[in-house]
């Protein structure tokens, strides 16, 4: 199939890559994230200008390369098993990956090479895959011949076993614990907590407004982005372990350390001596007192929550469990569930991993989406009126209740359109356990390309969810097309796109798509919160625009986009707003 142009949507502006060293809380963006983290390794390590020298042009590039280019990609191809195979090779020079957040370079090399090429960087190379079949091989078809690799080793000072970085025996054991967590009626329950949450934005909103209004004025301009971190922490902390961090309205101390020790995992992760494992080293270096005392500051809250729960543990059988009358509970949380387990004790330090795991999972990719959601209506004026009048009819003046978000369909959609579009995180990481054959893909080798032990592997969600071998139009903000049928089109070994896949199913996924599709991973590893992430966000998106009209302050292209874990701006997303009813 010849490759489909790709159409332009308008974009953000791709901002540098930047670390950030200081903590703003509430103002600018709170870089969290593993993915990033693992950039940052790739990109602090290679300060060298990328070019993409393709294995499979017919004219080399002239690029000087300098000795460290030629030395690091030496070592790249000895560390990961030299050439791979007939595999494509975006290889990586490497003088400047400032220029741009790298997963926009994945998508040029993607188009370039195909569905699964090497990238080799400096001493590293990973093999980036953009393609449903391989992606499905990887995620479920072979899952357990892969773990999270290099975003273990990150992650593991700060998550300790919790689900994401957890080894597979701890997995297996956590996950069929807090899998049955997130039953019908806790999520049921939880929309009081995201309409009660949502509540307080737009309250705080309409109090800047009536400020305004004194003043003479009917519009604020406000970092929706910053509001939406708010509201999604306070959300997380209420619905998985009943705490009430009330960031929309004031700091939180304990937040700031969780970001502070996220931001030493970022610093480890690129720097080259490991001192910290020196047997001084935490308590002489100034960065290292702080990480620990960050850690403490997360441990002691988390202990006196898990404490608490304990004291007041009620156990019962899980069956039992998922039939209690949430409406009624006093605490509805995660962490109450997983108390009073029967037959699920565990240790406290294990609890703690849990719920930092899920703090920091669900915490600002939900805010991310629904600043996509609004970036793109906002740019989408038909769209906006659409789903308003959807709003105005399903809930009109009225609360938002579980009903509602059952009728809320286009804004639904919306919701995961902005997830196709921004998908976060852009990249899923996985290093091979064993050698082993991937597939070929759509385009690629007949029989596939042997991978050693130890490859690492990027699976490019941004590279799959814009893919115009699988997408009509990738780049075009269209909530409709999940509606419609997409025949796979002769491509063999994927099933097409089909809504009736999954009947039932509130929210498209990745069964529908036959993993062209991919906001919350796939297979035994799959986000155990998605359904609470998306019910959280089309009830925050529905509220605002409820209760709002937005615009934004500048042009879309003055939005500046930085890539981590999460996709976000740079400067925040700054929007106008006016209310709706008077
Ligand atoms: C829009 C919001 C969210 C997005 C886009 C998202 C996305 C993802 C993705 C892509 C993965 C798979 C990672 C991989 O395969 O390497 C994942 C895993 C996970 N997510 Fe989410 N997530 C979201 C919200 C949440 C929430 C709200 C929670 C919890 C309350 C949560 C908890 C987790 C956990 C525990 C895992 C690890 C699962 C496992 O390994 O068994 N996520 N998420």
């Amino acid at each position: 199939m010849a490759t489909a142009s790709v159409q332009q949507l308008p974009m953000p502006v791709h901002g540098n890559f930047h670390r950030i060293n200081s903590f703003d809380f509430g103002t600018s963006r709170l870089a969290n994230s593993y993915s990033k983290a693992t950039l940052q390794i790739l990109f602090q390590k290679n300060r060298c200008r990328i070019r993409c020298q393709s294995t499979d042009t017919e004219e080399e590039p002239k690029i000087k390369r300098n000795i460290l280019d030629n030395a690091s990609n030496l070592l790249t191809n000895l560390l990961s098993g030299g050439n791979l195979g007939s595999m494509p090779i975006a290889e990586g020079a490497v003088t400047d990956l400032f220029d741009r957040p790298l997963f926009f370079s994945l998508y040029d090399w993607f188009l370039q090479h195909g569905s699964v090429y090497k990238l080799a960087f400096g001493p590293k190379a990973f093999v980036v895959v953009s393609d449903p079949i391989v992606a499905r091989y990887i995620l479920r078809e072979n899952a357990f011949s892969y773990d999270k690799g290099v975003l273990a080793d990150i992650l593991e000072p700060i998550m300790g076993k919790g689900l994401i970085p957890a080894d597979l025996e701890t997995w297996k054991l956590r996950r069929r614990v807090i899998a049955p967590g997130f039953h019908t009626l806790f999520l049921e329950a939880m929309v009081k907590i995201f309409t009660d949450c949502s509540d307080r934005t737009i309250t705080k909103i309409d109090r800047l407004l009536e400020v305004e209004e004194r003043l003479g004025g009917n519009t604020i301009e406000l970092d929706l982005e910053a509001e939406f971190s708010n509201l999604a922490l306070d959300i997380i902390g209420l619905g998985v372990f009943n705490y009430d961090f009330g960031s929309v309205s004031k700091e939180s101390p304990v937040i700031k350390a969780v970001y502070g020790t996220l931001f030493e995992a970022e610093h480890r992760s690129t720097f080259y001596i490991p001192y910290w494992k020196l047997p001084l080293a935490r308590w002489l270096v100034p960065r290292q007192r702080k990480f620990q005392n960050d850690l403490k500051v997360i441990n002691d809250c988390l202990d006196g929550l898990i404490r608490n729960a304990k004291d007041t543990r009620e156990e019962t059988d899980v069956e039992k469990l998922q039939q209690r009358d949430y409406s009624n509970l006093k605490d509805a949380s995660l962490l109450r569930f997983l108390v009073d387990m029967r037959g699920a004790d565990v240790d406290d330090r294990q609890l703690r991993d849990d719920l930092m795991t899920m703090l920091i999972a669900g915490h600002e990719t939900t805010a991310a989406v629904l600043t996509w959601a609004v970036f793109l209506l906002a740019q989408n004026p038909e769209k906006m009126r659409k789903a308003q009048a959807e709003i105005d009819s399903v809930i009109g003046r009225g609360k938002t209740t579980y009903e509602c978000v059952k009728n809320l369909e286009y804004i639904r959609l919306i919701v995961v359109e902005s997830l196709r579009l921004y998908p976060q995180p852009p990249l899923l990481i996985r290093r091979s356990l064993k050698s082993d054959v991937l597939p070929g893909g759509y385009n690629g080798e007949k029989d596939g390309y042997a991978i050693p032990a130890g490859t690492d592997i990027f699976i490019s969600v941004y590279n799959l969810h814009r893919s115009p071998y699988f997408w009509d139009r990738p780049n075009d903000f269209e909530p409709e097309r999940f509606l419609v049928q997409k025949k796979s089109e002769g491509i063999e070994g994927w099933a097409g796109f089909d809504p009736s896949r999954s009947p039932g199913a509130m929210y498209p996924n990745e069964i529908i798509a036959d993993f062209a599709f991919l906001p919350f991973g796939g297979g035994p590893r799959k986000c155990v919160g998605d359904q609470f992430a998306l019910m959280e966000s089309t009830v925050a998106l529905a509220m605002l625009l409820q209760n709002f009209d937005v615009e934004l302050k500048g042009s879309p292209e003055s939005v500046e986009l930085v890539t981590g874990a999460t996709i976000h701006t740079k400067n925040g997303l700054w929007c106008k707003l006016r209310k709706r009813h008077q």
